[in-house]
């Protein structure tokens, strides 16, 4: 592994598996800073303070950029007083990239509710917020394999909405937003010389000629032949059932969906243990593990670290492309 800027790894929800994921994310081999409180790592971390995020500790030892809590944390209950550290952290972690102290960001899960109800969180995820921190840019949030073959990678156009408002949300313009940053990224961060996108209907069967809704035909089909016309190599709007087995994977490197579920179900299915979230269109490196803060099994040593290690290395590998 080459010698890189190191990845700020946050805590997150401090009463989730986050803060015990930390400590097993140094199998990932990648150069990495834990930044929290370490008030919230499990008994017997072998941990070690740093005072910046390139400050060199012992093999095997988790680097810590001190973040204190009001609270200590008990699992599984988070607690409201914690709720504002949690979004600071991520605005520190943001900022240490942003002037290069660091390669990027690695985020361990926040629980919505608990920052909504702690401290009034205004926004529904970190994607929306990283984008705010980043000066109000437009992003989007794709959920990628790591494990399968052919990759699975979906992002999808409306986000933390109630499925009955994505009839509403789902417009041409953020439906054009999403593809012009999904190619952009699929070169600059995936390597991809001419990304193949395919975009999921919204309706059964892609409307089946509108007998099942129209928004496939009324706007769909003709923006997606505008975008043709200026040389995007794309397909669609295709039925989502048909689209994820395998045949229709290696059709395409990434798959635009109209709404949460139909994008993220196929790719926690087929790769729960190693999918990352990332965020493209950021003017950082940003990824994620694709699972939450999993408040039923804290603190009990069950969580998995694989999808915070694909992440780690998600980042780590993006971070030397840029
Ligand atoms: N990037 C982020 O900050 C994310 C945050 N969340 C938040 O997490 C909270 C809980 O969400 P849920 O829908 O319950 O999803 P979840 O991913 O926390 O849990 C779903 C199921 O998967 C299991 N699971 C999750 N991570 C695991 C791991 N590493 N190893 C083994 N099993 C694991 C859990 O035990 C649970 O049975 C919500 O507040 C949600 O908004 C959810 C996804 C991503
Ligand atoms: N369901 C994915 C998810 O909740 C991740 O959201 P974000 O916090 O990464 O924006």
């Amino acid at each position: 592994m080459p010698a890189s800027r190191p990845i700020i790894l946050t805590c997150g929800e401090p009463a989730g598996v986050g803060p015990e994921l930390a400590p097993k994310a140094l199998a990932s081999g990648v150069p990495f800073v834990f930044l929290g409180d370490p008030r919230h790592l499990p008994e017997g971390t072998d941990w070690a303070e740093v005072q910046a995020p390139d400050e060199q500790v012992a093999k095997g030892v988790l680097p810590v950029l001190r973040h204190d809590f009001p609270a200590a944390a008990i699992a599984g209950q988070p607690d409201p007083r914690n709720a504002a550290a949690v979004i600071d952290v991520i605005a520190r972690a943001v900022d240490l990239t942003m002037t290069g102290k660091a390669g990027g960001i690695c985020t361990l899960p926040i629980n919505k509710e608990a920052l909504k109800t702690g401290a009034d969180f205004p926004f529904p995820g970190h994607t929306e917020y990283l984008a705010h921190l980043a000066g109000d840019v437009p992003v989007v949030m794709m959920l990628a394999s790591t494990t399968v073959t052919p990759p699975c990678r979906v992002v999808p156009v409306t986000i933390h909405v109630a499925i009955s408002e994505v009839p509403r949300l789902l417009t041409p313009e953020l439906l054009e937003k999403a593809i012009r940053i999904t190619d952009a990224a699929m070169r600059r961060d995936f390597g991809l010389a001419a990304p193949r996108l395919v975009v999921a209907g919204l309706n059964p069967h892609a409307g089946e000629n509108g007998v099942m809704g129209d928004e496939e035909l009324r706007w769909m089909a003709p923006l997606l032949a505008k975008l043709r016309a200026e040389g995007f190599n794309l397909n669609g709007p295709l039925p989502a059932d048909t689209m994820f087995h395998a045949p229709a994977r290696t059709r395409y490197d990434a798959a635009i969906c109209a709404y949460h579920d139909q994008a993220l179900i196929p790719i926690k299915t087929l790769d729960f243990a190693g999918g990352v979230n990332v965020t493209l269109g950021l003017p950082f490196v940003r990824t994620s593990p694709d699972h939450g803060t999993a408040f039923d099994i804290a603190g009990k040593g069950l969580a998995d670290p694989a999808s915070v290690i694909a992440a780690l290395r998600m980042a780590h590998d993006m971070a030397e492309k840029r």
